[in-house]
Protein backbone atom coordinates (compact mmCIF):
# COMPACT_ATOMS: atom_id res chain seq x y z
CA UNK A 1 0.00 0.00 0.00
CA UNK A 2 1.27 3.53 -0.69
CA UNK A 3 0.96 6.63 1.48
CA UNK A 4 -2.03 7.99 -0.49
CA UNK A 5 -4.01 4.78 -0.06
CA UNK A 6 -3.13 4.53 3.63
CA UNK A 7 -4.42 8.08 4.09
CA UNK A 8 -7.59 7.53 2.03
CA UNK A 9 -8.54 4.30 3.80
CA UNK A 10 -7.94 5.99 7.14
CA UNK A 11 -10.19 8.90 6.18
CA UNK A 12 -12.94 6.48 5.20
CA UNK A 13 -12.52 4.46 8.39
CA UNK A 14 -12.92 7.70 10.38
CA UNK A 15 -16.24 8.58 8.73
CA UNK A 16 -15.35 10.53 5.59
CA UNK A 17 -17.85 9.82 2.81
CA UNK A 18 -16.36 11.93 0.04
CA UNK A 19 -13.63 14.43 -0.84
CA UNK A 20 -14.11 17.99 -2.05
CA UNK A 21 -11.24 19.59 -3.91
CA UNK A 22 -9.64 21.86 -6.46
CA UNK A 23 -6.34 20.62 -7.96
CA UNK A 24 -3.06 22.39 -8.67
CA UNK A 25 0.39 21.15 -9.72
CA UNK A 26 1.60 20.50 -6.16
CA UNK A 27 -1.37 18.17 -5.55
CA UNK A 28 -1.87 16.63 -9.02
CA UNK A 29 -0.03 13.39 -8.09
CA UNK A 30 -2.41 12.95 -5.15
CA UNK A 31 -5.45 13.74 -7.33
CA UNK A 32 -4.26 11.01 -9.68
CA UNK A 33 -4.22 8.57 -6.76
CA UNK A 34 -7.72 9.72 -5.73
CA UNK A 35 -9.14 9.17 -9.20
CA UNK A 36 -7.39 5.83 -9.78
CA UNK A 37 -8.15 4.34 -6.35
CA UNK A 38 -11.84 5.36 -6.10
CA UNK A 39 -11.61 4.83 -2.33
CA UNK A 40 -13.80 7.91 -1.85
CA UNK A 41 -15.81 9.91 -4.43
CA UNK A 42 -14.20 13.23 -5.40
CA UNK A 43 -16.21 16.38 -6.10
CA UNK A 44 -14.40 19.44 -7.46
CA UNK A 45 -15.79 22.98 -7.14
CA UNK A 46 -14.72 26.25 -8.73
CA UNK A 47 -13.13 28.22 -5.89
CA UNK A 48 -11.42 27.05 -2.68
CA UNK A 49 -13.75 28.92 -0.29
CA UNK A 50 -16.55 26.81 -1.78
CA UNK A 51 -14.48 23.64 -1.37
CA UNK A 52 -14.04 24.43 2.33
CA UNK A 53 -17.70 25.30 2.91
CA UNK A 54 -18.85 22.11 1.13
CA UNK A 55 -16.55 19.94 3.26
CA UNK A 56 -17.78 21.79 6.37
CA UNK A 57 -21.42 21.09 5.50
CA UNK A 58 -20.75 17.40 4.81
CA UNK A 59 -19.18 17.07 8.27
CA UNK A 60 -21.92 19.05 10.05
CA UNK A 61 -24.83 17.25 8.47
CA UNK A 62 -23.46 13.77 9.16
CA UNK A 63 -23.06 14.32 12.94
CA UNK A 64 -19.92 12.38 13.76
CA UNK A 65 -18.60 12.27 10.16
CA UNK A 66 -15.54 13.99 8.71
CA UNK A 67 -15.41 16.60 5.95
CA UNK A 68 -12.35 16.52 3.66
CA UNK A 69 -10.99 19.38 1.52
CA UNK A 70 -8.06 18.69 -0.87
CA UNK A 71 -6.27 21.69 -2.37
CA UNK A 72 -2.98 22.75 -3.86
CA UNK A 73 -0.20 24.51 -1.97
CA UNK A 74 -0.18 28.32 -1.52
CA UNK A 75 -2.81 29.90 -3.74
CA UNK A 76 -5.20 27.01 -3.11
CA UNK A 77 -4.84 26.33 0.60
CA UNK A 78 -4.47 30.00 1.57
CA UNK A 79 -7.57 30.79 -0.44
CA UNK A 80 -9.49 28.50 1.94
CA UNK A 81 -8.31 30.02 5.22
CA UNK A 82 -11.61 31.80 5.97
CA UNK A 83 -13.66 28.64 5.46
CA UNK A 84 -11.35 26.62 7.72
CA UNK A 85 -11.37 29.39 10.34
CA UNK A 86 -15.16 29.21 10.29
CA UNK A 87 -15.04 25.43 10.80
CA UNK A 88 -12.62 25.90 13.69
CA UNK A 89 -14.84 28.51 15.35
CA UNK A 90 -17.95 26.36 14.92
CA UNK A 91 -16.27 23.11 15.96
CA UNK A 92 -16.53 21.25 12.68
CA UNK A 93 -14.33 18.13 12.15
CA UNK A 94 -12.77 18.90 8.79
CA UNK A 95 -9.53 17.49 7.31
CA UNK A 96 -7.53 19.90 5.15
CA UNK A 97 -5.11 18.12 2.81
CA UNK A 98 -2.73 20.39 0.93
CA UNK A 99 -0.23 19.37 -1.71
CA UNK A 100 3.28 20.74 -1.15
CA UNK A 101 6.70 20.99 -2.80
CA UNK A 102 8.84 17.82 -2.99
CA UNK A 103 11.93 17.46 -0.80
CA UNK A 104 14.35 18.17 -3.67
CA UNK A 105 12.39 21.34 -4.61
CA UNK A 106 12.83 22.67 -1.10
CA UNK A 107 16.60 22.34 -1.51
CA UNK A 108 17.03 23.72 -5.06
CA UNK A 109 17.59 27.28 -3.88
CA UNK A 110 14.76 28.88 -5.86
CA UNK A 111 11.80 30.77 -4.49
CA UNK A 112 9.00 28.39 -5.51
CA UNK A 113 5.78 29.46 -7.23
CA UNK A 114 2.83 29.69 -4.76
CA UNK A 115 5.36 30.23 -1.92
CA UNK A 116 4.80 33.24 0.37
CA UNK A 117 7.31 34.32 3.04
CA UNK A 118 8.87 30.88 3.60
CA UNK A 119 8.02 27.34 2.54
CA UNK A 120 6.71 26.73 6.08
CA UNK A 121 4.52 29.85 6.23
CA UNK A 122 1.43 27.92 5.19
CA UNK A 123 1.89 25.41 7.99
CA UNK A 124 2.28 28.31 10.42
CA UNK A 125 -0.93 29.91 9.19
CA UNK A 126 -2.90 26.66 9.50
CA UNK A 127 -1.57 26.08 13.03
CA UNK A 128 -3.83 28.98 14.05
CA UNK A 129 -7.04 27.47 12.64
CA UNK A 130 -6.60 23.72 13.20
CA UNK A 131 -6.24 21.61 16.33
CA UNK A 132 -3.44 19.38 14.97
CA UNK A 133 -1.11 19.32 11.97
CA UNK A 134 1.32 16.98 10.25
CA UNK A 135 3.72 17.23 7.29
CA UNK A 136 3.88 13.75 5.72
CA UNK A 137 7.59 13.73 4.73
CA UNK A 138 8.44 10.43 6.45
CA UNK A 139 6.67 7.19 5.45
CA UNK A 140 7.89 5.45 8.63
CA UNK A 141 6.09 7.83 10.99
CA UNK A 142 3.19 8.65 8.65
CA UNK A 143 0.73 5.94 9.88
CA UNK A 144 1.06 6.99 13.53
CA UNK A 145 0.97 10.70 12.64
CA UNK A 146 -2.18 10.33 10.52
CA UNK A 147 -3.83 8.23 13.26
CA UNK A 148 -3.08 10.91 15.86
CA UNK A 149 -4.30 13.78 13.69
CA UNK A 150 -7.56 12.07 12.70
CA UNK A 151 -8.30 11.08 16.28
CA UNK A 152 -7.78 14.68 17.42
CA UNK A 153 -10.02 15.90 14.61
CA UNK A 154 -12.83 13.72 15.94
CA UNK A 155 -12.18 14.05 19.67
CA UNK A 156 -11.97 17.86 19.53
CA UNK A 157 -14.39 18.26 16.63
CA UNK A 158 -12.07 20.80 15.02
CA UNK A 159 -10.26 20.96 11.66
CA UNK A 160 -6.81 19.40 11.22
CA UNK A 161 -4.11 20.09 8.59
CA UNK A 162 -2.20 17.47 6.56
CA UNK A 163 0.56 18.69 4.25
CA UNK A 164 1.48 16.14 1.55
CA UNK A 165 4.73 16.76 -0.42
CA UNK A 166 4.17 15.69 -3.98
CA UNK A 167 7.07 13.22 -3.98
CA UNK A 168 5.53 11.25 -1.09
CA UNK A 169 2.13 10.22 -2.56
CA UNK A 170 3.26 6.87 -3.98
CA UNK A 171 5.86 5.92 -1.35
CA UNK A 172 5.19 2.51 0.27
CA UNK A 173 3.45 2.95 3.60
CA UNK A 174 1.85 0.79 6.28
CA UNK A 175 -1.89 1.08 6.91
CA UNK A 176 -3.00 3.68 9.46
CA UNK A 177 -4.05 2.20 12.82
CA UNK A 178 -7.29 3.32 14.50
CA UNK A 179 -6.41 4.84 17.87
CA UNK A 180 -8.91 4.18 20.69
CA UNK A 181 -10.54 7.15 22.37
CA UNK A 182 -8.65 7.96 25.60
CA UNK A 183 -10.04 6.13 28.65
CA UNK A 184 -11.98 8.13 31.22
CA UNK A 185 -11.17 8.46 34.89
CA UNK A 186 -14.32 6.66 36.06
CA UNK A 187 -14.12 8.03 39.61
CA UNK A 188 -13.98 11.59 38.34
CA UNK A 189 -16.84 10.88 35.94
CA UNK A 190 -18.95 9.42 38.77
CA UNK A 191 -18.24 12.41 41.02
CA UNK A 192 -19.15 14.79 38.22
CA UNK A 193 -22.42 13.00 37.45
CA UNK A 194 -23.43 12.91 41.12
CA UNK A 195 -22.67 16.59 41.69
CA UNK A 196 -24.50 17.57 38.54
CA UNK A 197 -27.63 15.56 39.40
CA UNK A 198 -27.60 16.93 42.95
CA UNK A 199 -27.56 20.47 41.60
CA UNK A 200 -30.48 19.70 39.29
CA UNK A 201 -32.44 18.03 42.11
CA UNK A 202 -32.02 21.10 44.39
CA UNK A 203 -33.16 23.49 41.65
CA UNK A 204 -36.65 24.94 41.39
CA UNK A 205 -36.61 25.26 37.60
CA UNK A 206 -33.86 23.30 35.89
CA UNK A 207 -33.65 23.87 32.13
CA UNK A 208 -31.61 22.10 29.45
CA UNK A 209 -29.96 24.33 26.82
CA UNK A 210 -28.33 22.47 23.92
CA UNK A 211 -25.73 23.63 21.41
CA UNK A 212 -23.78 22.48 18.39
CA UNK A 213 -21.60 19.86 20.07
CA UNK A 214 -24.53 17.46 20.53
CA UNK A 215 -24.74 17.19 16.73
CA UNK A 216 -20.97 17.15 16.20
CA UNK A 217 -20.56 14.20 18.58
CA UNK A 218 -23.72 12.44 17.38
CA UNK A 219 -25.46 12.37 20.80
CA UNK A 220 -28.80 14.07 20.04
CA UNK A 221 -30.80 10.93 20.79
CA UNK A 222 -29.11 10.53 24.17
CA UNK A 223 -29.87 14.16 24.99
CA UNK A 224 -33.52 13.66 24.05
CA UNK A 225 -33.69 10.56 26.30
CA UNK A 226 -32.11 12.47 29.18
CA UNK A 227 -34.54 15.38 28.82
CA UNK A 228 -37.50 13.01 28.93
CA UNK A 229 -36.04 11.05 31.85
CA UNK A 230 -35.35 14.21 33.87
CA UNK A 231 -38.62 15.82 32.72
CA UNK A 232 -36.91 19.15 32.12
CA UNK A 233 -37.74 21.56 29.29
CA UNK A 234 -35.18 21.91 26.50
CA UNK A 235 -34.25 24.92 24.41
CA UNK A 236 -31.62 25.26 21.70
CA UNK A 237 -29.22 28.14 21.23
CA UNK A 238 -29.40 30.15 18.01
CA UNK A 239 -26.39 28.18 16.75
CA UNK A 240 -28.11 25.00 17.83
CA UNK A 241 -31.24 25.73 15.81
CA UNK A 242 -32.50 22.52 14.20
CA UNK A 243 -31.01 20.25 16.88
CA UNK A 244 -33.30 17.50 18.23
CA UNK A 245 -35.59 18.08 15.23
CA UNK A 246 -35.79 14.32 14.65
CA UNK A 247 -36.43 13.44 18.31
CA UNK A 248 -39.41 13.71 20.67
CA UNK A 249 -37.55 15.81 23.23
CA UNK A 250 -39.78 18.32 25.09
CA UNK A 251 -38.40 21.17 22.99
CA UNK A 252 -39.46 24.73 23.91
CA UNK A 253 -37.77 26.22 20.82
CA UNK A 254 -34.75 28.48 20.25
CA UNK A 255 -33.42 30.86 22.90
CA UNK A 256 -32.93 34.29 21.32
CA UNK A 257 -32.85 36.56 24.38
CA UNK A 258 -34.63 39.85 23.78
CA UNK A 259 -35.24 38.87 20.15
CA UNK A 260 -37.08 35.66 20.88
CA UNK A 261 -40.16 34.12 22.48
CA UNK A 262 -40.48 35.79 25.92
CA UNK A 263 -41.54 32.50 27.55
CA UNK A 264 -38.36 30.76 26.35
CA UNK A 265 -36.22 33.76 27.33
CA UNK A 266 -37.73 33.74 30.81
CA UNK A 267 -37.33 29.96 31.25
CA UNK A 268 -33.64 30.07 30.26
CA UNK A 269 -32.64 33.28 31.99
CA UNK A 270 -34.48 32.61 35.25
CA UNK A 271 -33.42 28.99 35.56
CA UNK A 272 -31.54 28.30 38.78
CA UNK A 273 -29.83 25.29 37.17
CA UNK A 274 -29.19 25.85 33.47
CA UNK A 275 -27.61 22.67 32.12
CA UNK A 276 -25.75 23.69 28.93
CA UNK A 277 -24.70 20.74 26.76
CA UNK A 278 -22.29 21.56 23.93
CA UNK A 279 -23.10 25.27 24.04
CA UNK A 280 -20.58 27.87 22.82
CA UNK A 281 -20.68 30.82 25.22
CA UNK A 282 -20.65 33.33 22.36
CA UNK A 283 -22.11 36.76 21.74
CA UNK A 284 -24.46 35.33 19.12
CA UNK A 285 -25.83 32.81 21.64
CA UNK A 286 -25.99 35.12 24.66
CA UNK A 287 -25.26 38.63 23.41
CA UNK A 288 -28.89 39.67 23.45
CA UNK A 289 -29.84 38.19 26.81
CA UNK A 290 -32.57 40.16 28.57
CA UNK A 291 -31.02 39.41 31.96
CA UNK A 292 -27.34 38.53 32.26
CA UNK A 293 -27.07 34.78 32.84
CA UNK A 294 -24.79 33.97 35.79
CA UNK A 295 -22.67 31.27 34.17
CA UNK A 296 -21.31 30.30 37.60
CA UNK A 297 -24.79 29.08 38.57
CA UNK A 298 -24.99 27.14 35.35
CA UNK A 299 -23.51 23.79 34.38
CA UNK A 300 -21.50 23.78 31.14
CA UNK A 301 -20.32 20.64 29.31
CA UNK A 302 -18.15 21.83 26.42
CA UNK A 303 -14.74 21.14 24.87
CA UNK A 304 -14.34 17.85 26.73
CA UNK A 305 -14.80 19.25 30.25
CA UNK A 306 -17.65 19.98 32.67
CA UNK A 307 -17.76 23.12 34.79
CA UNK A 308 -20.30 23.92 37.50
CA UNK A 309 -19.96 26.67 40.09
CA UNK A 310 -16.23 26.91 40.75
CA UNK A 311 -15.61 23.23 39.96
CA UNK A 312 -14.10 22.04 36.68
CA UNK A 313 -13.98 18.34 35.77
CA UNK A 314 -11.42 17.96 32.93
CA UNK A 315 -11.30 15.16 30.33
CA UNK A 316 -14.98 14.26 30.37
CA UNK A 317 -16.44 13.78 26.91
CA UNK A 318 -20.04 14.77 26.23
CA UNK A 319 -20.94 11.16 25.43
CA UNK A 320 -19.38 9.79 28.64
CA UNK A 321 -21.24 12.42 30.66
CA UNK A 322 -24.55 11.58 28.98
CA UNK A 323 -24.04 7.85 29.50
CA UNK A 324 -23.32 8.51 33.17
CA UNK A 325 -26.37 10.75 33.58
CA UNK A 326 -28.67 8.30 31.77
CA UNK A 327 -27.53 5.58 34.14
CA UNK A 328 -28.25 7.53 37.35
CA UNK A 329 -30.80 10.22 36.54
CA UNK A 330 -34.27 10.27 38.09
CA UNK A 331 -37.18 12.42 37.00
CA UNK A 332 -37.14 15.87 38.58
CA UNK A 333 -40.83 16.67 38.15
CA UNK A 334 -44.12 14.86 38.82
CA UNK A 335 -44.98 15.02 35.14
CA UNK A 336 -43.31 15.79 31.84
CA UNK A 337 -43.17 19.52 30.98
CA UNK A 338 -45.83 20.59 28.53
CA UNK A 339 -44.29 19.96 25.16
CA UNK A 340 -45.11 23.43 23.91
CA UNK A 341 -44.50 22.92 20.22
CA UNK A 342 -43.30 26.25 18.95
CA UNK A 343 -45.64 27.77 16.41
CA UNK A 344 -44.17 28.81 13.09
CA UNK A 345 -45.80 31.08 10.51
CA UNK A 346 -47.79 29.28 7.81
CA UNK A 347 -50.44 30.04 5.17
CA UNK A 348 -48.78 32.49 2.86
CA UNK A 349 -51.33 34.85 1.35
CA UNK A 350 -50.58 34.20 -2.30
CA UNK A 351 -51.65 37.58 -3.66
CA UNK A 352 -50.20 40.46 -5.64
CA UNK A 353 -48.50 42.05 -2.66
CA UNK A 354 -44.74 42.51 -2.57
CA UNK A 355 -42.68 39.92 -0.72
CA UNK A 356 -41.42 40.46 2.84
CA UNK A 357 -38.90 38.10 4.49
CA UNK A 358 -41.58 36.53 6.69
CA UNK A 359 -43.49 35.58 3.51
CA UNK A 360 -40.54 33.40 2.52
CA UNK A 361 -40.66 31.63 5.89
CA UNK A 362 -44.40 31.08 5.47
CA UNK A 363 -43.97 29.77 1.92
CA UNK A 364 -41.26 27.30 2.98
CA UNK A 365 -43.29 26.18 6.03
CA UNK A 366 -46.34 25.61 3.80
CA UNK A 367 -44.20 23.60 1.38
CA UNK A 368 -42.78 21.43 4.16
CA UNK A 369 -46.21 20.96 5.73
CA UNK A 370 -47.42 19.52 2.42
CA UNK A 371 -44.34 17.65 1.23
CA UNK A 372 -42.28 16.86 4.34
CA UNK A 373 -39.34 18.57 6.01
CA UNK A 374 -36.20 19.38 4.00
CA UNK A 375 -32.77 20.41 5.30
CA UNK A 376 -32.19 24.16 5.24
CA UNK A 377 -28.76 25.66 4.49
CA UNK A 378 -28.53 29.37 5.14
CA UNK A 379 -25.97 32.04 4.38
CA UNK A 380 -25.42 35.03 6.63
CA UNK A 381 -27.70 38.02 6.15
CA UNK A 382 -31.37 38.47 6.92
CA UNK A 383 -31.94 35.05 5.33
CA UNK A 384 -30.39 33.54 8.48
CA UNK A 385 -32.82 35.36 10.78
CA UNK A 386 -35.70 34.39 8.50
CA UNK A 387 -34.53 30.75 8.80
CA UNK A 388 -35.35 31.00 12.53
CA UNK A 389 -39.02 31.37 11.56
CA UNK A 390 -38.92 28.13 9.56
CA UNK A 391 -40.10 24.86 11.11
CA UNK A 392 -37.59 23.08 13.29
CA UNK A 393 -35.70 21.11 10.65
CA UNK A 394 -31.96 20.50 10.11
CA UNK A 395 -30.37 23.93 9.68
CA UNK A 396 -26.75 24.45 8.58
CA UNK A 397 -25.45 28.00 8.95
CA UNK A 398 -22.29 29.67 10.35
CA UNK A 399 -24.42 31.47 12.92
CA UNK A 400 -21.47 32.34 15.18
CA UNK A 401 -18.47 32.90 12.91
CA UNK A 402 -20.97 34.57 10.53
CA UNK A 403 -19.07 34.40 7.26
CA UNK A 404 -20.93 35.12 4.06
CA UNK A 405 -20.55 32.83 1.05
CA UNK A 406 -21.44 29.69 2.99
CA UNK A 407 -24.96 28.98 1.72
CA UNK A 408 -24.63 27.74 -1.86
CA UNK A 409 -21.44 25.64 -1.62
CA UNK A 410 -22.54 24.23 1.73
CA UNK A 411 -25.87 23.21 0.21
CA UNK A 412 -23.99 21.42 -2.58
CA UNK A 413 -21.81 19.69 0.00
CA UNK A 414 -24.87 18.54 1.93
CA UNK A 415 -26.50 17.05 -1.16
CA UNK A 416 -23.24 15.44 -2.39
CA UNK A 417 -22.70 13.80 0.99
CA UNK A 418 -26.22 12.83 2.02
CA UNK A 419 -28.17 12.73 -1.23
CA UNK A 420 -30.84 14.91 0.40
CA UNK A 421 -32.20 17.89 -1.52
CA UNK A 422 -31.65 21.11 0.47
CA UNK A 423 -33.38 24.44 0.42
CA UNK A 424 -30.65 27.11 0.32
CA UNK A 425 -31.38 30.61 1.65
CA UNK A 426 -28.93 33.31 0.52
CA UNK A 427 -28.88 37.10 0.21
CA UNK A 428 -27.94 38.85 -3.01
CA UNK A 429 -24.66 40.04 -1.51
CA UNK A 430 -23.62 36.57 -0.41
CA UNK A 431 -24.77 35.06 -3.72
CA UNK A 432 -22.40 37.43 -5.51
CA UNK A 433 -19.57 35.74 -3.57
CA UNK A 434 -20.11 32.00 -4.11
CA UNK A 435 -23.48 31.57 -5.81
CA UNK A 436 -21.78 30.73 -9.09
CA UNK A 437 -20.79 27.34 -7.68
CA UNK A 438 -24.31 26.33 -8.87
CA UNK A 439 -22.71 25.87 -12.30
CA UNK A 440 -21.21 22.64 -10.92
CA UNK A 441 -24.63 21.06 -10.29
CA UNK A 442 -25.00 19.82 -13.86
CA UNK A 443 -21.82 17.69 -13.60
CA UNK A 444 -23.08 15.92 -10.50
CA UNK A 445 -26.87 16.03 -10.88
CA UNK A 446 -27.35 18.18 -7.76
CA UNK A 447 -30.68 20.01 -7.70
CA UNK A 448 -30.99 22.29 -4.66
CA UNK A 449 -33.80 24.79 -4.37
CA UNK A 450 -32.11 28.18 -3.92
CA UNK A 451 -34.07 31.20 -2.64
CA UNK A 452 -32.15 34.45 -3.19
CA UNK A 453 -33.32 37.24 -0.87
CA UNK A 454 -32.74 39.99 -3.44
CA UNK A 455 -33.08 43.36 -1.70
CA UNK A 456 -30.36 44.84 -3.92
CA UNK A 457 -28.25 45.70 -0.93
CA UNK A 458 -26.22 44.74 2.11
CA UNK A 459 -29.35 45.13 4.23
CA UNK A 460 -27.93 43.84 7.50
CA UNK A 461 -25.22 46.49 7.34
CA UNK A 462 -27.82 49.13 6.62
CA UNK A 463 -29.36 48.38 10.01
CA UNK A 464 -26.07 49.52 11.57
CA UNK A 465 -25.43 52.36 9.08
CA UNK A 466 -28.85 53.52 7.76
CA UNK A 467 -27.50 56.53 5.85
CA UNK A 468 -24.60 54.80 4.11
CA UNK A 469 -24.95 54.62 0.32
CA UNK A 470 -22.30 51.91 -0.07
CA UNK A 471 -24.93 49.37 1.09
CA UNK A 472 -26.89 49.91 -2.14
CA UNK A 473 -26.16 47.17 -4.68
CA UNK A 474 -27.55 47.04 -8.21
CA UNK A 475 -30.07 44.46 -9.38
CA UNK A 476 -28.12 41.55 -10.83
CA UNK A 477 -31.14 39.65 -12.24
CA UNK A 478 -29.82 36.33 -10.95
CA UNK A 479 -32.81 34.36 -12.29
CA UNK A 480 -31.85 35.31 -15.86
CA UNK A 481 -28.40 33.77 -15.33
CA UNK A 482 -29.73 30.43 -14.05
CA UNK A 483 -30.31 28.71 -17.44
CA UNK A 484 -26.77 29.59 -18.55
CA UNK A 485 -25.48 27.74 -15.47
CA UNK A 486 -27.67 24.68 -16.13
CA UNK A 487 -30.63 25.43 -13.87
CA UNK A 488 -34.07 27.06 -13.90
CA UNK A 489 -34.57 30.64 -12.70
CA UNK A 490 -37.72 32.30 -11.39
CA UNK A 491 -38.02 36.01 -10.58
CA UNK A 492 -40.76 36.46 -7.98
CA UNK A 493 -42.00 40.04 -7.49
CA UNK A 494 -45.21 39.08 -5.64
CA UNK A 495 -46.24 36.55 -3.02
CA UNK A 496 -48.31 34.66 -5.58
CA UNK A 497 -45.28 34.37 -7.89
CA UNK A 498 -43.20 33.18 -4.93
CA UNK A 499 -45.65 30.39 -4.15
CA UNK A 500 -45.92 29.34 -7.80
CA UNK A 501 -42.14 29.35 -8.22
CA UNK A 502 -41.68 27.18 -5.13
CA UNK A 503 -44.27 24.69 -6.36
CA UNK A 504 -42.65 24.51 -9.77
CA UNK A 505 -39.18 24.21 -8.26
CA UNK A 506 -40.23 21.38 -5.95
CA UNK A 507 -41.73 19.49 -8.89
CA UNK A 508 -38.56 19.84 -10.99
CA UNK A 509 -35.72 17.43 -10.27
CA UNK A 510 -32.26 16.96 -11.78
CA UNK A 511 -31.23 20.61 -12.02
CA UNK A 512 -30.93 23.47 -9.56
CA UNK A 513 -33.91 25.75 -9.10
CA UNK A 514 -33.12 29.42 -8.38
CA UNK A 515 -35.95 31.59 -7.05
CA UNK A 516 -35.05 35.28 -6.93
CA UNK A 517 -37.41 36.76 -4.33
CA UNK A 518 -37.44 40.53 -4.87
CA UNK A 519 -37.62 42.29 -1.49
CA UNK A 520 -38.12 46.03 -0.99
CA UNK A 521 -35.00 47.86 0.21
CA UNK A 522 -35.22 48.25 3.99
CA UNK A 523 -37.52 45.25 4.49
CA UNK A 524 -36.23 43.30 7.50
CA UNK A 525 -37.40 40.07 9.10
CA UNK A 526 -39.13 40.56 12.45
CA UNK A 527 -36.42 38.51 14.15
CA UNK A 528 -33.57 40.62 12.77
CA UNK A 529 -35.47 43.80 13.67
CA UNK A 530 -35.87 42.53 17.26
CA UNK A 531 -32.17 41.56 17.36
CA UNK A 532 -31.12 45.02 16.21
CA UNK A 533 -33.47 46.69 18.73
CA UNK A 534 -32.20 44.39 21.46
CA UNK A 535 -28.54 45.06 20.72
CA UNK A 536 -29.19 48.81 20.58
CA UNK A 537 -31.14 48.69 23.88
CA UNK A 538 -28.50 46.59 25.63
CA UNK A 539 -25.70 48.80 24.31
CA UNK A 540 -27.47 51.93 25.55
CA UNK A 541 -27.71 50.55 29.11
C1 LIG B 1 -17.15 37.11 3.92
C2 LIG B 1 -17.89 38.22 4.65
N1 LIG B 1 -17.65 39.51 4.31
C3 LIG B 1 -18.29 40.52 4.96
C4 LIG B 1 -19.18 40.28 5.97
C5 LIG B 1 -19.89 41.44 6.70
C6 LIG B 1 -21.39 41.42 6.45
C7 LIG B 1 -22.36 40.98 7.38
C8 LIG B 1 -22.20 40.49 8.83
C9 LIG B 1 -22.95 41.43 9.78
O1 LIG B 1 -20.91 40.45 9.28
S1 LIG B 1 -23.93 41.06 6.71
C10 LIG B 1 -23.38 41.72 5.23
C11 LIG B 1 -24.33 42.06 4.11
C12 LIG B 1 -25.02 40.81 3.59
O2 LIG B 1 -25.73 41.16 2.39
P1 LIG B 1 -26.72 40.10 1.74
O3 LIG B 1 -26.03 38.83 1.52
O4 LIG B 1 -27.33 40.76 0.56
O5 LIG B 1 -27.81 39.87 2.87
P2 LIG B 1 -28.81 40.98 3.49
O6 LIG B 1 -29.16 41.93 2.39
O7 LIG B 1 -29.98 40.21 3.99
O8 LIG B 1 -28.07 41.64 4.60
C13 LIG B 1 -22.00 41.86 5.24
C14 LIG B 1 -21.23 42.40 4.08
C15 LIG B 1 -19.39 38.92 6.32
N2 LIG B 1 -20.20 38.56 7.35
N3 LIG B 1 -18.74 37.91 5.64
MG1 LIG C 1 -29.08 41.84 0.34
Amino acid sequence: MNLSLSLLHALKAHGARELFGLPGDFVLPFFQQLEQSQVLPLYTLSHEPGVGFAADAAARFQGGGLGVAVVTYGAGALNMVNAVASSYAEKVPMVVISGAPAAHERRNGFLLHHQTRTLDSQLAIFREITCDQVVLNNAETAPADIARVLRNCQMQSRPVYIELPRDMVAVPCEPVPRLPAPAHDMEALHACVQELLARLARARNPVLLVGIEIRRFGVEDKVARLAKLLRVPVATTIMGRGLLADTDAPLLGTYLGVAGDPAITQAVEESDALLMLGVLVSDTNFGVSERKIDMRRGILALDGQVSMGYHVYPDISLEALLDGLLESAQSLAPQAPEHKTARYPHELKADGERIEPMDIARAVNDLMARHGRMPIVSDIGDCFFTALDIENTALLAPGYYATMGYGVPAGLGLQASSGERPIILVGDGAFQMTGWELGNCQRYGWDPIVIVFNNCGWEMLRTFQPTACYNDLSDWHFADAAPALGGDGYRAETREQLQQALQQALATRGKFQLIEAMLPRGALSATLARFVDGVRRLQSQ
